[in-house]
């Protein structure tokens, strides 16, 4: 834990005040260029689940890694994406049996579908650390988690392996997350086209010149984007079940229930935020209740979709704004509705939980508004 706590001091300076500005403008020219592409092909069906991955990828691969993607521009997935997802297929299978994991991680050949993303992070690293150069304040991510390395700071992974390691968070915790996210914010913005005009009239309140006028700080001033963003998270957290964690030694009461020390338990995020007992209509997609209708939270409603404590994400941050900006982007441009051959049931009975969240195929159009 005291390792742990001083490890995310290296993390947390590549997602400081100062780190995310020089992302900004990074994420938005990501996301004028997919905005491009959208307007270059209005009406056509886009499927929005492949389409937010992407985004994401590419995303990451710029603010992670300083590196291109160029998985909107070519719209094949780059090797990382399909090594990350036959990663995450085996993790949210194993998970639930954690010494499976360690000894499917042993055998040879076992993780050769995901060996490629291995290696080309590996590969991401050494050559950084060979163009290193000390008097160049870090641009990205990974590079900010070298710095700490190669400064030997307190903060530093303690190894080679423990480096390559944090190199693949980068991207499996960064890209999926954000992208199923963006994928289900869509989802609601086309199944809801009040709540869309709702948000439509907010952006032109404050960008009245449309979108050569578009700036981040007056994105961040709409209160409405970040309650589509929260109900969101509420209905769909990108990490359904969550990661398990250990009870201590003397173990653990829960209400009524006591739970001996050292078990593996799971906090279902999902089941747990969709409760009745504390939301009304919980599981209706309503942005209004986290502010002009608070009352349909109860007190104690439950909220964690970037988990709690020590070990919650260090790149909300980074999250939000990457949400932020693409939702008042798309919004902003054009009006969002399910593709005729659509109606958005598959998208949500044939998502399944694979640590993070695997998405079906999700076909909207775009029409300018
Ligand atoms: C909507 C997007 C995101 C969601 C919902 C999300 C959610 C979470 C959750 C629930 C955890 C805790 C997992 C557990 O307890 O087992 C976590 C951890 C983490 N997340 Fe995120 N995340 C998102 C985006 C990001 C982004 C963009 C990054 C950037 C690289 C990131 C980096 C991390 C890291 C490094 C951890 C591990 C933290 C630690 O162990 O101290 N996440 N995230």
């Amino acid at each position: 834990m005291t390792d742990h706590r001083k490890r995310r001091k290296a993390w947390d300076r590549g997602f400081s005040v100062k780190a995310l500005a020089t992302y900004e403008p990074r994420v938005k020219n990501k996301v004028d260029q997919f905005s491009s592409y959208i307007e270059s092909n209005l009406g056509q069906s886009i499927d929005a689940t492949a389409w937010s991955m992407f985004l994401s990828f590419d995303i990451m691969g710029n603010v992670g890694f300083g590196k291109e993607f160029n998985n909107l521009s070519t719209r094949i997935e780059h090797p990382a994406i399909k090594g990350v997802h036959d990663h995450m297929a085996i993790v949210g299978t194993l998970s639930h049996i954690p010494w499976l994991l360690n000894i499917a991680s042993r055998i040879p050949g076992a993780a050769s579908g995901f060996s490629s993303f291995f290696r080309w992070c590996g590969d991401e690293i050494e050559q950084k650390q060979k163009e290193w150069d000390m008097d160049k304040s870090p641009r990205d991510i990974v590079s900010w988690l070298l710095k700490s390395y190669v400064e030997k700071d307190i903060s530093a992974a303690p190894s080679k392996a423990a480096l390559h390691e944090d190199s693949r968070v980068v991207i499996v915790a960064g890209s999926d997350t954000t992208a199923t996210t963006l994928a289900s914010a869509l989802y609601y913005l086309a199944k809801n086209p009040a709540i869309l005009l709702k948000l439509q009239r907010h952006l032109d309140k404050v960008i009245p010149q449309g979108s050569k006028d578009w700036s981040y700080d007056k994105v961040k001033s709409v209160t409405y984007l970040d309650d589509i963003i929260q109900e969101t998270l509420h209905l769909r957290p990108a990490i359904l079940t969550g990661g398990h964690r250990v009870t201590p030694a003397e173990g653990i009461q829960v209400d009524e229930v006591y739970i001996p020390g050292d078990v593996n338990v799971f906090v279902p995020v999902q089941l747990i935020q969709t409760d009745e007992r504390y939301y009304t209509d919980a599981k209706q997609f309503v942005p209004e209740r986290w502010n002009e209708r608070r009352e349909m939270c109860s007190e104690s409603a439950p909220f964690f979709p970037f988990s709690l404590g020590p070990y919650s994400c260090t790149g909300k941050n980074l999250a939000m704004m990457s949400l932020r900006i693409s939702i008042s982007t798309f919004a902003q441009l054009f009006h969002i509705q399910f593709s005729p051959d659509e109606n958005g049931e598959a998208f949500v009975t044939e998502t399944q939980d694979t640590f993070t969240t695997t998405l079906a195929p999700l076909h909207i159009q775009f029409l300018l508004r």
